[in-house]
C-alpha cells in the first residue's frame, strides 16, 4: 500500500538491553555510536513526554492522576524513511491515519511531507525545523481524557528525489493497564466516550479485517 515506507522500531526501548540487541540485530559487530544516540533520544524525549503529560493532566485539576498516567505507558522508538518518489507528482508515503497510542513525539530531517488534517478539514503542512519536534495526541490520551484531547489524522505525501527520514517516540499504555477515563471527567455534559479498555487487546481487534475497515476502530472496539 505505501511503497515508499520502510521502518523499524524498538519496542520498550528504555527496558535494559533492548536498544543493544536490536543494534546486534543490524550490525553484527555492534555500533555503540548508534546504541548511544538512540539511548540519549529516548532518555530525553520520554522526559519530554513526561513533561507534558503532567503538564495536560494537571491544566484539567488532575494532580492525583498523574503517578498513575506515568507509570501507564512504556516507550517505543521507531525510524522510519519515505523514499523520494523520483517525480514531481505527489505520492502517498504513508496513510492517513490517528496515532493509537498515547502520546507521540516526532522529529525529521530537512524534507517535508507530514501533513495533518485540521477539525475543519484541511490538511496543513508541518513545517519541519531542526529546533523543535511535533507533538500529536493518540486516542488512549483521547480516550483517557474523555475527550478533552483531539488525536488529529495524519499522513505522509512526498515529491521529488529526496528522502525524508523521520524518528519517533510513542508513549504506549502497558499490556494489563486499564485506560479508564477519571471520574471528573465524566458529567452531564461530557457522557462517557469509551468503556474502559486495555490498549493491546484493542489493538488485536483494530488489526482485524473489521478494525481496519472501521472509520473508528476506537469506538466499535469500545464506544459507549
Ligand atoms: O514520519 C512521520 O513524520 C509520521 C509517522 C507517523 O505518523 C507514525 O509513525 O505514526
Ligand atoms: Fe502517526
Amino acid at each position: 500500500m505505501v511503497p515508499l515506507y520502510e521502518s523499524l522500531g524498538i519496542d520498550d526501548v528504555l527496558s535494559p538491553g533492548n536498544i543493544e540487541t536490536f543494534t546486534n540485530l543490524m550490525w553484527s559487530e555492534g555500533n555503540p555510536a548508534f546504541s548511544q544516540t538512540v539511548q540519549s533520544f529516548s532518555d530525553q524525549l520520554s522526559e519530554l513526554d513526561k513533561i507534558m503529560r503532567t503538564m495536560v493532566v494537571e491544566s484539567l485539576g488532575l494532580e492525583k492522576y498523574v503517578d498513575e498516567h506515568i507509570d501507564s505507558t512504556k516507550y517505543l522508538v521507531r525510524v522510519q524513511k519515505y523514499d523520494g518518489p523520483q517525480t514531481d507528482e505527489t505520492k502517498l508515503g504513508l496513510s492517513s491515519h490517528t496515532d493509537k497510542n498515547t502520546m507521540t513525539i516526532l522529529y525529521q530531517n530537512t524534507v517535508s511531507g507530514l501533513e495533518v488534517l485540521t477539525k475543519d478539514g484541511q490538511w496543513i503542512t508541518a513545517q519541519p525545523s531542526p529546533d523543535s519536534f511535533i507533538v500529536m495526541i493518540g486516542e488512549s490520551f483521547h480516550a483517557w481524557t474523555n475527550g478533552r484531547l483531539y488525536p488529529p489524522y495524519h499522513r505522509v505525501m512526498m515529491t521529488g528525489e529526496e528522502a525524508r527520514y523521520s524518528i519517533g517516540l510513542f508513549s504506549v499504555p502497558k499490556s494489563g493497564y486499564i485506560i479508564k477515563a477519571p471520574e471528573e471527567l465524566v458529567d452531564e455534559e461530557h457522557p462517557l466516550l469509551f468503556k474502559p479498555y486495555d490498549h493491546v487487546q484493542f489493538l488485536d481487534f483494530y488489526y482485524t479485517q473489521a478494525g481496519q475497515t472501521s472509520k473508528s476502530a476506537l469506538k466499535e472496539y469500545c464506544g459507549v
